[in-house]
This record gives C-alpha cells, sequence and structure tokens, in this order.
C-alpha cells in the first residue's frame, strides 16, 4: 500500500488552493479563473511514501485495498444547477484528493485577513493510508424526469436503487443522493479532515445529505470481528487476486466507457440488536452464522478458511443462505456506534455493510432478498438504510473525478 504522487500537481494545488480558498471565503464565484492563473509551487511536507495510497490507476483507490481502520461515508446531493460550477467542484475534490492522499495539506496564502487555506489538523500526521473513493447514484443521472447535468445517457446498465425488501425498517426520508465518498485512513483525524475539507469544498454547488461513521480493527493479518464478535470478511479470501476481482467486482464489457474498471457499490445500514444477542446463547450465536464464534470455521471444518461445506450448516444460516445464492461479493463493512436509542433505552450500533460487485443485480440484490426473507440473522438485525452507487474506473493523471462520465 504505497506510491508515489506527481509532486507538481500536488504543488501546484497547495499554491492553487490558497487561492481558491480566498475566492470561496469571499463569495467570490469564478474559482477556475482564480486558480488557473497561478503557477506558483510551494513545498509541501514530507510523508511516507509507506502510508500512502496511490489516487491515480485503473482502479479507485479504496475499493480492494485492504481495509484502513476509519471510514467517513458521505451521501452528497448537487443543488447547483450548472454543469460548469458542478465541474468546478469535482476539479476542486480532485485536486484535493490527490493532495491528501499524499498527505499534503493546502498552504495560506499568507494574507492574515482571510481564514487559512486548511482547516490544519493533519499538519504533520501524515497521509495514514487515505483513501478518497466516489461513487455516482441514480439521481445524478436523472432525478424528477430531469438530465440536469447531461448525464442521462451514459447511465450505467445496473445503476437503480436497491428494491424495497421484506424486512426493511429503512426511514422514509432517507436518500441515496447524488454522490457518495467513501473515505478511508487509518488515522480517525486524518479521515475527518477529508471529509470536512470535501464539504468545504463542495459550499454552493452540494449539501451533505448524511455521514456514518465506521470503524474496523484486527491484528495485522488476522480477520476482524464485528459487533457480535464474529470474524467478518473471511469469504472474500475465495477472490482476492487479480482474475477473481475480475469476476466479482470490476464492472463487465457493455458498460459505458466511463465505468470501465469500476464497480458498483451496495450499502445497507444495518442496526444490530446487541442487547438481545448478549442475551443468545454460544449455540444459537453460531447457529446464526454456521461458523465457530472464536475460531471462525465453519461448521463441518476445523480451521477459518477451510472450505464451506453447506450440507453441514443449519439452512437459516447467514453462510448457507448466502452460499445457496452462488454468487461472490466483495465485503468491505465496517461497524458504526451511536447514541442510545431514546425511545427504547439501548444501545444504536451495528453495520455499515458495503460490498462492491460488478453487476448488483446479479450478485447482490437476489442475495440480499432471500437474506431478508429467511436469514436467521434478521431476529438480530434492522435494515435502516439502503442504497447504490456506481463507481467510475480509476483516474489518469490530469483527469478529474466523474469527467470520462460527464465528458464522455
Ligand atoms: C446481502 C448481502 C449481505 C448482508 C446484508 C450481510 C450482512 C451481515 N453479515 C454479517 C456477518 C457475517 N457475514 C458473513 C458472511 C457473508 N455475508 C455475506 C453477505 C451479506 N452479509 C456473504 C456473501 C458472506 C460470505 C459467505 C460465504 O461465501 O462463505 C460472515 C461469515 C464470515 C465471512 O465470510 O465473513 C459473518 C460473520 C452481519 C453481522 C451482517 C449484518 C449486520
Ligand atoms: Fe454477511
Amino acid at each position: 500500500m504505497k506510491e508515489k504522487q506527481s509532486q507538481v500537481s500536488r504543488r501546484d494545488f497547495l499554491k492553487m488552493s490558497a487561492v481558491a480558498g480566498a475566492a470561496f471565503a469571499l463569495g467570490g464565484g469564478g474559482v477556475g479563473t482564480v486558480m488557473s492563473a497561478l503557477n506558483q509551487k510551494t513545498a509541501s511536507a514530507e510523508v511516507s511514501p509507506a502510508s500512502q495510497v496511490a489516487f491515480y490507476g485503473t482502479h479507485q483507490a479504496g475499493i480492494v485495498t485492504p481495509q484502513q481502520t476509519y471510514m467517513y461515508l458521505a451521501s452528497f446531493r448537487i443543488i447547483s444547477k450548472s454543469r460548469s460550477d458542478l465541474i468546478s467542484m469535482l476539479k476542486e475534490w480532485t485536486r484535493f484528493s490527490d493532495l491528501s492522499v499524499a498527505g499534503g495539506y493546502r498552504q495560506s496564502s499568507g494574507n492574515e485577513q482571510l481564514p487559512p487555506s486548511d482547516t490544519g489538523e493533519t499538519i504533520d500526521l501524515g497521509a495514514s493510508n487515505l483513501t478518497m473513493t466516489y461513487g455516482f447514484g441514480a439521481g445524478f443521472f436523472m432525478k424528477d424526469g430531469k438530465d440536469r447535468f447531461g448525464a442521462a445517457s451514459r447511465k450505467p446498465l445496473y445503476l437503480q436503487d436497491i428494491p424495497r425488501m421484506p424486512n426493511d425498517h429503512i426511514d422514509a426520508d432517507f436518500q441515496a443522493g447524488d454522490i457518495v465518498a467513501q473515505i478511508c485512513a487509518d488515522n480517525q483525524q486524518v479521515a475527518f479532515h477529508a471529509l470536512r475539507n470535501l464539504i468545504r469544498l463542495a459550499s454552493g454547488q452540494a449539501v451533505v445529505n448524511w455521514i456514518e461513521e465506521g470503524f474496523i480493527s484486527a491484528p495485522e493479518g488476522k480477520t476482524p470481528r464485528n459487533l457480535f464478535g464474529f470474524k467478518d470478511g473471511t469469504a472474500n479470501l475465495q477472490h482476492q487476486n487479480p482474475e477473481g476481482f475480475n469476476q466479482v467486482v470490476w464492472a463487465d464489457a457493455g458498460e459505458p466507457a466511463w465505468m470501465k474498471g469500476g464497480s458498483y457499490l451496495a450499502y445497507r445500514k444495518i442496526r444490530m440488536l446487541l442487547e438481545v444477542w448478549d442475551r443468545t446463547s454460544l449455540k444459537a450465536q453460531e447457529d446464526t452464522f454456521g461458523r465457530a464464534k472464536e475460531s471462525g470455521a465453519a461448521y463441518g471444518a476445523k480451521e477459518e478458511f477451510e472450505p464451506v461445506q453447506s450440507s453441514e450448516l443449519p439452512p437459516t444460516s447467514h453462510v448457507f443462505l448466502a452460499k445457496q445464492s452462488r454468487q461472490a461479493i466483495h465485503r468491505r463493512a465496517y461497524s458504526y456506534t451511536g447514541a442510545i436509542d431514546p425511545r427504547t433505552g439501548q444501545l444504536d450500533a451495528g453495520l455499515l455493510f458495503l460490498s462492491y460487485q460488478r453487476n448488483p443485480q446479479e450478485q447482490f440484490i437476489p442475495m440480499l432478498r432471500m437474506m431478508q426473507s429467511k436469514d436467521k440473522l434478521n431476529e438480530y438485525t434492522q435494515h435502516i438504510g439502503s442504497a447504490m452507487y456506481a463507481c467510475p474506473g480509476g483516474l489518469l493523471e490530469g483527469q478529474y473525478i466523474g469527467q470520462a462520465l460527464l465528458e464522455g
């Protein structure tokens, strides 16, 4: 997990952003004009390449990248009606992402009468394996019958909101939004800094629908455990190689060109009824998954990564049902905790379930539907958020986020 970012774009950005920040602060438009007038370079902090993940490449970082400890997931609604202002914002986000994943920060203009260009809390913290991954919701392509940004003809093949499921408790006001940003890092302050500044740079163009905050932790080389205490992510190993990723994760032929090397993100916010679970016997807990709690081994096996034999599993167990779907997905889930639910006095906590797949209609939706109707896990969970996004392929240096989508 490392790489060298372009020094030129990073340094250019340091200076350009200082002025862009000033333009925003003064409420001025024409940021692009101000920025393009600049060519002076400013040095950035030295950051260990070992803690950097490349922003540019065939695929976006943050999809098959080893999971970092912290995640923010933020849904944005575009309020601007202007395609060119949207593009300016995406260019700003691109420069900021490029800079941040390299551990840089925005240098101030030197004018003390203006707010600093960077919020400052990551100075000296380094890159912390920061990744910033972007996806587009169905509303980006068509909303209320309108093709707001001229993108409708380039809608990807399988992008649709996840249909309502039998056991759903989704808030009636929940909205997927137009753009999602998945921000992951091994330092929470670094991840939050990235989120906060994306919001800042979106000022006047896009607003936040919702933000989720996740965490996950495991010793090096071990599978992390979810809040039910079970190893979660074991089966990912089965496709964790370039060929496996092609079969499971990366978008297929037949997709618009901008989706080449991209993927679909399925998101479910799943509340886990911890108090109910904690009163459940170990046997019933293990029957729920069809795996042993401590070792993670499937029923009938001794070790975590031994193949699963479905005939050994309870027919309502989570893993049995996943296997029955005969589909694979790449899971990248994070735990979340909130406050105590004032109505029940119980903990509001659970799983921010994220999976990436090349075709959610074939891989994800039938699996979810089957699980929602038969899974023993449903006794202990409630699905309270739901969204689907199309995540473009990776960027070449010099391109901006969504360029291939917007400019075809
Ligand atoms: C629709 C897809 C899935 C949802 C939603 C989901 C929710 C969910 N899962 C766990 C805990 C575990 N899941 C495990 C395996 C597993 N889960 C899915 C899919 C969904 N999970 C798949 C495809 C698999 C892999 C099955 C296989 O091929 O073996 C496991 C077992 C260990 C592992 O492989 O990760 C656990 C534990 C929770 C708690 C949860 C919702 C709160
Ligand atoms: Fe699962």
